[in-house]
């Protein structure tokens, strides 16, 4: 049977519930994902006097054909989003600046040191998210940055982040299109504090001047993201859930819910639809924390598909802006990608061929037994016949083709690259 004739079926099926598979598919494609661009190089980036990973986070595995130039890491890029259906974003930190050569502080950081990256955005009607790096650097070695007791200290990354929503600002201009300019920083500390409100009032203080210039939403839209523990900051961090959620909800910033920062049992689809009721907008970085905030690659899990269904039911597609977070060393980074990406959109798919209003009003009877009888039935639903032939129908390989181009990418790219270096 074909890959139509597989569709045309499931797609009966579907509608008999009265689920409009065609348009279901068209929403979907309109749907951007913020692929981050470190998932390529294990968080590297480009500087000239590049730092070993710090902040508390960290890659493990060493696969080989590892992106060592922004243009090898293009090029990778581009390999993924050939196996990946629809029109993304790409998401940079500020490490991945391009200077030439040349050692510019992060606090001097110029909205030309990323050309590259908008021209070829553009060449690929590619959106772009941007973030300051506030770790990897000698002024974050003690793990603290805005917060920090030293003025000067904070000073050099309140410019940072300055110059980095300028930068946000000059690329949302030229592409026509809003960056995202996330803030996430590692400061923390290792044991018990003699003091929390401390740090936190010179966080928010930094976070006060950071926004005190005004930009443009049209252009750059500002977000904070939270976190509860890090490598050495196992204690405390600064920047946590309840003080970003306090922060963005009063100064109208997004908060952004990576699902990997979070305690174990504690659910970021359980958190959107709280948030979507007291700002209009809310952003995730999409992980899969095992154990901790071990950022592996996306899986189509409960999890996902519950996020996936929070976002769909609630009508929430152009409130939640999806971004991913994960660096997995250990496999193929392409495949990495395309793994991660392709997961999270088939979790939208997946929302968007559930019988959403009529399980709302199975709740709202009171009929419980048949709300989770009909969620379980859906499982076992024709879903991959529908996604393949979405693939299908946006130029990209069904099943898992996919992995033949990967490896066929292996062999002609990244093997050549690992064996020259
Ligand atoms: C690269 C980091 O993962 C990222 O900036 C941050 O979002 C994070 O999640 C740190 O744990
Ligand atoms: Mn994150």
């Amino acid at each position: 049977m074909t890959i139509e004739q597989r569709y045309q079926l499931a797609k009966a099926q579907y509608e008999s519930w009265g689920i409009d598979v065609d348009a279901a598919l068209a929403k979907l494609k309109q749907v951007p994902i913020s692929i981050h661009c470190w998932q390529g190089d294990d968080v590297g980036g480009f500087e000239v006097n590049k730092q070993a990973l710090s902040g508390g986070i960290d890659v493990t595995g060493n696969y080989p054909g590892k992106a060592t130039t922004p243009e090898e890491l293009r090029q990778d890029i581009e390999q993924a989003l050939k196996l990946i259906p629809g029109q993304h974003r790409i998401n940079l930190h500020a490490i991945y600046a391009e200077t030439n050569g040349e050692i510019v502080e992060r606090d001097q950081l110029k909205p030309h040191h990323f050309q590259n990256w908008i021209d070829w955005a553009k060449k690929h009607q590619l959106g772009i998210d941007f973030n300051p790096t506030l770790f990897s650097h000698p002024k974050a070695d003690d793990g603290l940055t805005l917060s920090h007791p030293d003025q000067s200290i904070r000073d050099f990354w309140i410019r940072h982040c300055q110059a980095s929503r300028r930068i946000a600002e000059h690329i949302g201009k030229e592409l026509g299109s809003p960056v995202l300019t996330n803030i996430w920083i590692p400061d923390g500390y290792k044991d018990t504090p003699s003091d929390r409100l401390g740090p936190r009032k010179r966080l928010k203080e930094s976070l006060d001047t950071i926004f005190s210039e005004e930009i443009d939403s049209t252009y750059n839209l500002d977000a904070v993201e939270s976190k509860l523990f890090g490598i050495g900051s196992e204690a405390y961090v600064v920047g946590s859930h309840e003080f970003y959620l306090g922060y963005a909800v009063q100064n109208n910033k997004l908060c952004l819910l990576d699902t990997g920062h979070y305690h174990p049992t504690e659910m970021v689809s359980n958190k959107i639809s709280a948030l979507l009721l007291f700002s209009d907008k809310v952003a995730l970085h999409v992980s899969r924390p095992v154990r901790w905030d071990s950022d592996h690659v996306v899986s189509f899990d409960d999890e996902l598909k519950e996020i996936g269904l929070e976002i769909v039911r609630n009508d929430a597609l152009n409130n939640v802006l999806i971004g991913l977070d994960f660096f997995d060393a250990s496999i193929n980074r392409v495949a990495a990608w395309t793994i991660g990406t392709r997961n999270m959109i088939k979790a939208l798919l997946y929302a968007l061929l559930m019988p959403n209003d009529q399980l709302k009003v199975y709740q709202e009877q009171g009929d419980y037994t048949k709300r989770l009888a009909v969620l379980e039935e859906f499982k076992s639903y024709p879903f991959g016949a529908v996604w393949d032939y979405y693939c299908e129908r946006m130029d990209v390989p069904a099943g898992l083709d996919w992995l033949d181009h990967v490896n066929k990418y292996e062999d002609d790219v990244l093997v050549k690259r690992a064996n020259k270096s």
